[in-house]
């Protein structure tokens, strides 16, 4: 059986009392993974990662961390790389992280060479005595990671870390975030960006609306949803403009000269049937395209949180 880092079992909870903002979320992290939690904005992503870190109270439902219900100690295991940065910009790079690691109840030898470790890790050694506020935002991210592995812990949840960043520092953040997990941290990963989603994670969880729609790992989840969003590459004998009539029934996606990439309405190996018994000879080919991580996304959600 896979371990588990998180379980978390029909979790709600709502800032007011009459509109919950997470509606009986269960959620497992298996160990080791890139957990990515999925979901248009205001879905609850950040509400949930708070609900988790023990810094928001759930109304109802079981936390449960290393196999023990959250506990100071289990939070001293979990970091967390926020959206909205701690970060206190007058005071310097190694200032910052030193208060995080005090947070920690780190003193003396073993606080510096945290913070020392923290910051060689993510290349802010040499810039420990600028001022925070000196930094550009792709260091800004990367002394805000710092501050949230300075306690060295089992599993790191980041919020949106590469949001309104240029391509060459959303790269620089990104292989941080895989060297954590090389060196055995599970990764929790909020994002609205489903592509991102995609390249980085090994397991996915859908947000909309408070719920958790789905959750598994990448291969299970496109597997087990490819009915809802079969396309099919269909090869042509004549042109495809001229055969589109025929296929009304089906949205087309793509249409080049003799090639067309076509949905298959939920119906699967039947739709292909039918779409050869249209065409008959002039179809030469159909190949059944695999999923990816947008369709399956578009076609559980409706895009609004
Ligand atoms: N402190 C708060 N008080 C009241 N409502 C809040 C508070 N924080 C968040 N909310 C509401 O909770 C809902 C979920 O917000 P949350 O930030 O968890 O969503 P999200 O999926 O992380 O969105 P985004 O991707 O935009 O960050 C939103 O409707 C938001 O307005």
């Amino acid at each position: 059986m896979v371990r588990t880092v998180f379980r978390g079992e029909s979790i709600s909870f709502g800032y007011e009392k009459h509109h919950l903002i997470l509606k009986d979320v269960s959620i497992t992290i298996p160990a080791q993974s890139i957990y990515g939690i999925i979901g248009p904005a205001e879905a609850g992503k950040t509400t949930l990662a708070k609900v988790m870190l023990g810094l928001e109270k759930s109304t109802n439902g079981t936390l449960i961390w290393f196999n023990e219900r959250i506990n100071a100690s289990t939070n001293r295991r979990v970091g967390y790389v926020p959206y909205e940065k701690a970060l206190i910009y007058d005071l310097s790079v190694y200032e910052n992280v030193l208060l995080f690691g005090k947070l920690y109840q780190y003193r003396g030898k073993r606080l510096k060479q945290q913070v020392e470790q923290a910051l060689q890790f993510v290349g802010l050694w040499e810039e420990r005595k600028k001022k925070a506020s000196q930094l550009s935002p792709e260091l800004t991210q990367q002394l805000n990671i710092a501050c949230g592995i300075v306690h060295l812990p089992d599993v790191i949840i980041f919020d949106e870390p590469i949001e309104e960043m240029d391509n060459q520092a959303k790269s620089t953040i990104l292989s941080t975030i895989r060297k954590l997990h090389e060196m055995g941290i599970t990764i929790i990963y909020l994002s609205q960006n489903v592509e991102v989603i995609e390249q980085l994670c090994t397991h996915v969880g859908i947000m909309q609306h408070g719920n958790l729609i789905v959750q598994g790992s990448m291969e299970e989840l496109l597997e087990q949803h490819q009915h809802r969003c079969a396309l099919v590459k269909l090869t042509l004998a004549d042109t495809a403009v001229e055969l589109q009539g025929e296929l009304a029934d089906y949205k087309i996606r793509e249409l080049e000269a003799c090639t067309m990439v076509v949905e298959l309405n939920d119906d699967g190996e039947q739709g292909m049937q039918r779409i050869k018994a249209i065409l008959g000879d002039r179809l030469l080919q159909i190949d059944m395209i695999s999923p990816q991580l947008q369709q399956v996304y578009a076609s559980l959600t409706d895009g609004t949180a």
